[in-house]
């Protein structure tokens, strides 16, 4: 979808922290009404997206990546990976912690997850309302002194203290981006809107400039294989000329390999489990101009 805002900035960051630091309260505090969390989406998903904040010139997504907050829970080899991958893509984390508790093992746990990763790690001191100012000094210095974050900020996540100021210093870590979900969180599956968004970069991505931005994506299916650890994504990649898709699928097929292989890696991003993804490409002529072809390929009237 083509943004009006031509300077729109959006992003994943990624909320870790131990059990009880202020997550949940810290997620609806920020997102108030306007709500986005998938609450349909199956439990199975690892890196789950918890809650969109939209503006009119940026978008943050937050996401959980469970697997880091229990240090006593042993982790497969391949649940660590996918935490620390998911950690590496992410545009920023935020490590939240309890001002009201001293910095422990489980915080170390996490440090040391996050160590050597090039994202840049916000420290969040939560609960700031429950100790004295004097005290706060201290408290940071308990973690700078372990970790160089990017940035340090004190909140309180219960009465919204200097969470306006998280919320813009993060801004300042995004690029620009698509808007991955509509500013009323209308759809029932926004994954798919995310995934055609992701598909849709991709080819603009590979193709350049030849392709104009006359280019939709549908995703016809996603589905969870059973018994496996894997979901099935079809999609079909909509085009209004015959030579745009020759261009698209490109020769014996390497720019849409390309394509797909560049978006799978995202997807799995985005879903947590491995992904089979199947593209199509279709020629339907003037799809713009069809107002009921809109519709069928997710556009919605406000947004074109
Ligand atoms: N005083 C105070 N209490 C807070 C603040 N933020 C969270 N709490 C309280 O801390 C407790 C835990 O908060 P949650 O938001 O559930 O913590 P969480 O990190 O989501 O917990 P898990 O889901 O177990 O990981 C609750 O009782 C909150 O009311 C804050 O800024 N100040």
């Amino acid at each position: 979808m083509q943004q009006k805002n031509e300077s729109f900035k959006s992003g994943f960051i990624s909320i870790i922290g131990r059990p009880n630091v202020g997550k949940s309260t810290f997620l609806n505090q920020v997102v108030g009404q306007k709500i986005a969390i998938m609450s349909d989406k199956p439990q199975t998903t690892r890196n789950k997206v918890q809650g969109v904040v939209t503006t009119d010139d940026s978008q943050l997504v937050f996401i959980d990546t469970p697997g880091i907050h229990k240090p006593k829970h042993k982790l497969g080899d391949f649940m660590m990976k996918t935490a620390k991958n998911t950690l590496k893509e992410v545009d920023a984390i935020m490590f939240m912690v309890n001002a009201d508790e001293p910095i422990g093992r489980g915080d170390r746990f996490i440090m040391e997850m996050i160590e050597n990763t090039e994202t840049p790690v916000f420290l969040v001191i939560n609960k700031i309302d429950l100790v004295h100012p004097d005290e706060l000094f201290k408290i940071i210095t308990s973690y700078t002194s372990e970790y160089d974050f990017a940035e340090t900020v004190p909140i309180s996540a219960k009465n919204g203290n200097n969470v306006d100021r998280l919320l813009k210093t993060l801004k300042t870590y995004l690029l620009k981006g698509p808007k991955y979900y509509p500013d009323d969180q209308v759809t029932d599956h926004p994954e798919r809107f995310i995934i055609s968004e992701l598909i849709r970069e991709k080819v603009l991505n590979v193709t350049r400039e030849e392709i104009p931005h006359s280019i939709a994506v549908v995703i016809e299916k996603i589905g969870r294989e059973e018994g496996r650890d894997m979901v099935n994504v079809n999609a079909t990649i909509v085009v209004e000329r015959d030579s745009q898709k020759g261009i698209v699928i490109g020769k014996r097929g390497a720019l849409l390999k390309d394509i797909g292989t560049k978006a799978r890696h995202d997807i799995e991003m985005l879903l947590g489990s491995k992904v089979f993804l199947e593209l199509w490409v279709k020629v339907q002529k003037d799809w713009r101009n069809k107002p009921g072809q809109l519709k069928e390929f997710g556009f919605r009237e406000d947004e074109y």
